[in-house]
């Protein structure tokens, strides 16, 4: 990995777990562009990710965000993920190479509290599945990927960053 490529830092984790909210505090805070890959998918295909999930379904969703990952070429960036970006190998390997993954890990109780609008927030869950499944089945996922993990449970946006920035130095 070269240093330009190394200085992007990039967020996984569940969906309400701050990424977005999160990244673009951080970017600011250690001076890097910040760049979010669901936005990303939302300007390349000109519908709202919802809209995506809706008329795609989730296969396709997320093959549309696996592309959009790959399309992502930056240095010294925030990198923002969706929380199924997970489930494409090579966009997380692409992600990889870019510089350091950074999970954030929060517990379930705390995504409840957050995710009061599953329905509406495009949230890529097969049918059946429900919020913990998917925590089950993500975690380990993240924990794979992941070079660095923050428990991010009771701490506010800036002590977040505040832990990010120590694992990263
Ligand atoms: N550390 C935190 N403490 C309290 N609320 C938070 C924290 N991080 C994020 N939030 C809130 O949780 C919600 C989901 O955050 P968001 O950044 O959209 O998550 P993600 O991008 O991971 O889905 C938002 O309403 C945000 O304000
Ligand atoms: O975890 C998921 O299944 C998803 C999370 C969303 O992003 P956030 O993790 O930023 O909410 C978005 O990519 C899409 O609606 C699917
Ligand atoms: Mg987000």
């Amino acid at each position: 990995m070269s240093a330009e490529a190394s200085s992007n830092v990039t967020l996984i984790g569940m969906p309400g777990s701050g990424k977005s909210t999160i990244g673009v505090v951080l970017a600011k805070r250690i001076n890097r562009q910040f760049i979010d890959t669901d936005l990303v998918i939302q300007t390349t295909h000109q519908r709202t990710l919802q809209e995506i999930m809706d008329a795609e379904g989730f296969a396709e969703f997320c093959k549309l965000e696996e592309e959009a990952v790959l399309s992502v070429d930056v240095a010294h960036h925030v990198v923002a993920t969706g929380g199924s970006v997970v489930y494409g190998p090579e966009g997380m390997e692409h992600l990889k190479q870019l510089g350091k993954v950074v999970f954030l890990k929060t517990g379930l109780k705390t995504l409840e509290e957050r995710l009061s609008n599953m329905a509406t927030r495009g949230i890529a869950l097969r049918p059946g599945q429900t919020l913990e499944d998917l925590f089950h089945e993500r975690n380990r996922l993240y924990t794979e990927y992941a070079d660095i993990t923050i428990s991010c449970d009771g701490l506010n946006v800036e002590q977040i960053c505040e832990q990010i920035e120590a694992a990263l130095a």
